[in-house]
């Protein structure tokens, strides 16, 4: 059986799903597993093709203290327990940088050009291309293809990807590249089976996780992101504050003299619902707890979603349809509830009976502005973006010949 291993490494989660693939190109999901609550309360959970519990582990927090060490933990669990033997190996790779604007087909040319972006991805970058390398080390023959955060927002109106910063700044790669984008391309394909008529009009996506963004859509492109060079503009995350004036920046390094690095870890590691909580980045605990700061946080997580989904409205000159996805965004009943209420002079109105029970479609059917709710699978899309390439490409192992 010919195998795809995809493999996603968010800020708090490392994510992996297996796909067989079947002549022809059509992928069937075998397995679909993750090791989330990683800073806060790690824990893996696996699933079978008909959703059958597979593993179900908590671990000390100490156990999994790191992305790196979630991805270990996952790596043995696949190849010693499952004996996985992947024909190709699919990675989410968050930054592409201005080389690349769609998935491409791994060598070492290409890895070397992605570690250039790891300054602008720290808490991803290197813990997407350790694998890659460890993998390109012990396989070399071994198919490796890379999708990218930034390829969905690409084709932005330059007025949309530019700082006000001189032009050759730009050229040299300084622009506003949004992220998340696999899970948008994801909801963008999603829409149209759910809404065709929503889908072909002007859509906010909300991609609510530890890391959050939002995507402004026409007719399922992106026209507009909340983030920018790197992953720590626009909303407040789980440990990044989101938008910030440079000039804190500028007093943490000159007045209160800390170095770049400090100042580096501090913004990716420290702040956002951790550093304004003091109890945890994970919003589970955060809505468990009584303390005023993590009250704070959330208040101010939500107001913040607020700002930004008007200013995304107001890029659409208009709004015609609105998506929560990701780990906030699919499962907090309560997060969902107080944004749409920020938002109805847009014309939301929720339908609380449907947002309790996690419907499709959670706002009243009155609602000017239908709401929905779609869970993403960035794995899916990377699988289907690895398959494509191995399709167009000549393969070097007679096990993959099949795909092609
Ligand atoms: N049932 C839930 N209720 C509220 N928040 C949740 C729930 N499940 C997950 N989350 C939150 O989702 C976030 C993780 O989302 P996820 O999309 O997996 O992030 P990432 O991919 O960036 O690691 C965490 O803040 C977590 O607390
Ligand atoms: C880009 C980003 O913030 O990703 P994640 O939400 O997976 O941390
Ligand atoms: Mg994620």
């Amino acid at each position: 059986m010919d195998t795809i291993l995809v493999v996603n490494a968010g800020s708090s989660s490392v994510k992996f799903q297996v796909f067989e693939v079947e002549g022809e190109g059509r992928l069937w999901r075998q397995l679909k597993g993750q090791i989330d609550g990683i800073g806060s309360r790690p824990r893996m959970r696996a699933s079978g093709s008909s959703g059958e519990p597979l593993v179900d582990r908590a671990y000390p927090i100490e156990a999994i203290a790191d992305v790196p060490a979630a991805m270990s933990v996952a790596g043995s669990w696949l190849r010693d327990e499952l004996r996985i033997n992947p024909v190709a190996v699919g990675h989410r790779v968050v930054h592409g940088g201005p080389d690349y604007a769609r998935p491409v087909l791994i060598d070492p040319v290409v890895v070397s050009r992605l570690e250039r972006y790891a300054p602008l991805a720290p808490l991803h970058q290197p813990h997407n291309l350790a694998p890659i390398k460890s993998l390109m080390t012990n396989f070399p023959a071994l198919p490796q293809v890379a999708c990218f955060d930034t390829a969905f927002h690409r084709d932005h109106d330059p007025l949309a990807d530019h700082y006000a910063i001189p032009h050759q700044l730009y050229a040299e790669g300084i622009r506003r590249y949004g992220f998340h984008g696999l899970s948008y391309e994801y909801v963008a394909k999603r829409l149209p089976q759910m809404a065709p008529e929503v889908a072909v009009g002007r859509v906010i996506v909300a991609h609510l996780g530890s890391g959050a963004s939002m995507c402004a859509m026409r007719a399922g492109r992106s026209v507009e992101s909340t983030m920018g060079f790197t992953a720590l503009d626009g909303l407040a995350m789980g440990t990044r504050p989101g938008q910030i004036d440079p000039g804190v920046v500028l007093y943490l390094l000159t007045e209160k003299g800390m170095s770049a690095p400090k100042v580096q870890d501090f913004l990716y590691r420290d702040c956002g619902l951790k550093g304004l909580s003091g109890v945890s980045n994970d919003v589970r605990e955060l809505e468990n707890s009584a303390d005023p700061r993590a009250v704070f946080a959330i208040d101010y997580f939500v107001y913040r979603v607020g700002l930004n989904a008007g200013m995304l409205a107001a890029a659409l000159e208009g709004l015609d349809g609105f998506v929560f996805t990701a780990g906030i965004g699919e499962n907090s009943v309560s997060i969902r509830a107080r944004i749409s209420e920020r938002l109805a002079w847009l014309g939301i109105e929720l339908d609380p009976v449907e947002n309790a029970r996690h419907a499709t479609k959670i706002s009243r059917s009155d609602s000017r502005v239908p709401v929905y709710v779609v869970p993403t699978d960035e794995e899916l899309m990377i699988a289907q973006h690895t398959l494509t390439l191995l399709m167009s490409q000549p393969l070097p192992n007679s096990k993959s010949e099949r795909v092609s």
